[in-house]
């Protein structure tokens, strides 16, 4: 078996000085989609922000390609996480965050006229996001999390906002994601997305 790309041993994570996470274990291996289902508070984000090293464990250990998260330039290198909404730069459109993504990663995953047609953004190319729909600037948040390249898809709720459509259309491109390679841990309340993956539960339920 390949070296897990992302372990979590008895991790625990305390927030406001509540548990939120106990002792949580969790092996990820490269190519793998994980969905991590759950009630709301159950603690997905929490999860998720851990393994983006966005939020300090109270115990246990996290490893993402095989040492602690970091927050250097080489660890956010190999991982692209898409959380909240993005904050949005004033006085640029839409297509203009994807050419400033295109800028910075000159081996981006596809070009900017892809990713505005595979996103379904190319009539909303010249908008300011906040003149987007809720679903339209989501799009364009997936549209620069996976223009970017990457080995690791950490995203939370990435279905939020979406019409049915592009929900399908998002599963079919993590799944194009992981078959170039790239491993997906998502946060999920789809359950259609949600049956791509493997199920894990920060609660530790069936799931
Ligand atoms: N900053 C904070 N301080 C204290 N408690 C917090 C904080 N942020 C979140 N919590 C609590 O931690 C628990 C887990 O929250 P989290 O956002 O991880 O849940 P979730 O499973 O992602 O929920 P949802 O499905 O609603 O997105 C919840 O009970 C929440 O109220």
């Amino acid at each position: 078996m390949d070296e897990p790309i992302i372990s979590v041993e008895n991790l625990t994570v305390e927030l406001g000085g509540n548990p939120v996470l106990r002792e949580l274990t969790l092996t990820v291996s490269p190519g793998e989609i994980v969905a991590v289902v759950g009630p709301n508070g159950s603690g997905k984000s929490t999860l998720l922000r851990t393994l983006a090293g966005l939020q300090p464990a109270s115990g246990g250990e996290v490893r993402v390609f095989g040492a602690p998260p970091a927050d250097d330039a080489a660890f956010w290198r190999g991982v692209a996480h898409l959380g909240d909404e993005p904050a949005w730069y004033p006085g640029l459109t839409a297509g203009e965050h994807l050419e400033l993504m295109a800028a910075v990663h000159p081996r981006a995953r596809m070009d900017v006229g892809t990713a505005l047609e595979v996103f379904a953004l190319v009539e909303r190319a010249d908008a300011a996001p906040l003149n987007l729909s809720t679903g339209q600037r989501q799009r364009l948040a997936l549209a620069a999390t996976l223009l970017r390249p990457s080995r690791v898809l950490l995203l939370d709720e990435p279905e939020r906002g979406l019409d049915l459509g592009f929900r399908l259309r998002l599963a079919e491109l993590l799944a194009a994601y992981r078959d170039e390679g790239g491993t997906v841990v998502m946060a999920t309340h789809d359950s259609g997305l949600a049956a791509h993956g493997r199920l894990i539960s920060p609660v530790g339920m069936a799931a």
